[in-house]
């Protein structure tokens, strides 16, 4: 039975997993997982590109090890963030965080200058700090030396998958990301590119999903022992090949992709990028056959992952299932937050910050881990009905439930809470949404499934969805209150 790989790269992990078809049903096999960590030198913070590099030679290592020569590959990873190459197709140095704080103020000057109308208007994409355009616009008011060297942009998987084939294109669902690329025209916004001071000459020709874009080139296959794997563009953008993945059978679907960060929204088969979706700050990032992710960044559990590692740095180890045990038994809606407040974005001391917002909002600061651990999971619930109700209002569409995807449903307490939260069943699977979504636009390209549709379908019959359904709605309702109040969200 043939393999097919697929890479997915988290903000702090990656792993490599082999897909094979059994009787329309999918099997799959982790074959290398590894660690993504994220390099402070100085002020800047920036990615181990060549390491993460170095874990993709590993997995097709590891496939040759294991017998498999795998008959096509696709990479999908986090987000906005890009490597610049010279004019010798050199990478000219390593990717930039996107949680590095050379953005700040940057996102407020650009739209100062340009209108967020315009922006909008030619992107459909929500404001956030570090989104590629003010990345970019860093670097241009830095007057950094990269900006006159380089000669093209690729985002993470882009700059990965050259690595690989030697070849570069850019990918539909991340181009997105950018801000600077125009869903109207189908194309990179060169006047957008432009008015940030910066060459649309660096900006390469963009393809779809399903594309594909090459082969292993010659010196790794020698290097590696390994043929020459076919390479193909998938939704390159982790969050694009969740939402390829969840098995929604019903056409309109409200999803969550719940890891790092929750994103949340619904498919659509054109951008909506009127004042109402400006205002509300919702996306239009690119999605599969065509379509088009109406979602909104939530914080996510980056706030829980942030708080365990300044808790372990003072010596106290807990993983996360004693952390949600504990949180489970601490008193219920006893402080809240909005994940989403610009205090919680960068990495540093959460708790010390949760006490703060509460201290700034009137509220008794939770003083253990397990009352933390508490907030963060009920207000992530409570910013979830927030969102799911603006979905529904920015979409005109009435969602039965909420399906559920991503490393962070392992959380089954959080997707509870989420059930009661939203007033809504929760349905939760597949856990590897990403890379299941990687493998079936593999599979789609190859002519194994007619469309996202069957893929959804065969996805569903081969990895078990768990039902959460809504619990203790009045309490939940009047947390509602209390959370919007406090968060100020009309
Ligand atoms: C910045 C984040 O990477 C991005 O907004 C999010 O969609 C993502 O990619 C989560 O992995």
């Amino acid at each position: 039975m043939p393999s097919i790989l697929a890479y997915d790269l988290g903000a702090s992990s990656g792993r490599a997993l082999l897909g094979r078809l059994n009787d329309r049903i999918i099997e799959v096999e982790e074959i290398h997982r590894f660690g993504n960590d994220p390099v402070a030198v100085g002020d800047r913070l920036q990615w181990d590109i060549l390491r993460l590099f170095h874990d993709l030679k590993q997995g097709l290592l590891k496939a040759k090890h294991a017998g498999e020569e795998p008959v096509s590959l696709g990479i999908d990873s986090w987000a906005v963030d890009f490597g610049l190459i010279g004019r010798n197709g050199e990478l000219l140095g390593n990717p930039y965080h996107y949680r590095d704080r050379r953005t700040d103020g940057v996102m407020e000057r650009t739209m100062a200058r340009l209108t967020p109308e315009r922006i909008f208007g030619r992107s459909g994409i929500q404001f956030l700090p570090f989104n590629t355009i003010y990345q970019l616009a860093a670097l241009k008011e830095a007057d950094s030396p990269l900006l006159e060297q380089a000669k093209h942009l690729l985002m993470i998987p882009d700059l990965l998958r050259y690595f690989l084939t030697g070849e570069m294109r850019s990918e539909f669902s991340n181009a997105t990301t950018t801000q600077l690329y125009n869903p109207l025209l189908g194309d990179w916004d060169a006047e957008l590119i432009a008015a940030i001071g910066v060459s649309p000459a660096l900006f390469g020709p963009v393809v779809r999903p399903g594309t594909r874009v090459g082969e292993i080139r010659d010196s790794l296959r020698e290097e590696l022992g390994v043929g020459a794997v076919p390479v193909y563009a998938v939704a390159e953008h982790d969050t694009g090949s969740a939402v390829a993945a969840v098995p929604a059978l019903e056409r309109d679907f409200a999803y969550l992709s719940c890891g790092t960060w929750s994103l949340m929204g619904t498919e659509v088969d054109r951008p909506v990028m009127g004042e109402l979706a400006r205002e509300l700050n919702f996306t239009n990032e690119g999605g599969v056959n065509g379509t088009f992710r109406l979602l909104k960044n939530i914080m996510g559990l980056w706030i829980l992952q942030e708080s365990r590692r300044t808790w372990e740095k003072a010596g106290l180890t807990l993983g996360f299932p004693e952390l949600v045990r504990l949180a489970e038994q601490a008193p219920a809606f006893g402080a809240f937050i909005d994940p989403d407040d610009p205090a919680f974005l960068h990495p540093g001391d959460m708790p010390a910050r949760i006490a703060r917002y509460c201290a700034d909002t009137g509220q008794k600061a939770p003083g253990t881990p397990g009352g933390i651990v508490r907030c963060i999971l009920e207000s992530l619930a409570l910013k979830y009905r927030y969102v799911l109700e603006l979905t529904e209002r920015l979409s005109n569409k009435r969602f039965g439930g909420l399906h559920m995807v991503g490393g962070g449903i392992q959380n089954a307490l959080l997707c509870q809470w989420s059930a009661n939260a939203i007033g809504k069943p929760v349905w939760a699977g597949p856990i590897e949404g990403s890379a299941l979504g990687n493998l079936a636009v593999q599979w789609i390209a190859q002519g194994e499934f007619a469309d996202i549709w069957e893929a959804r379908k065969v996805i569903r019959d081969s990895f078990p969805v768990t039902v959460y359904e809504p619990r203790d709605g009045a309490a939940w309702d009047d947390a509602y209150g209390r959370f919007r109040a406090l968060a100020g969200l009309a």
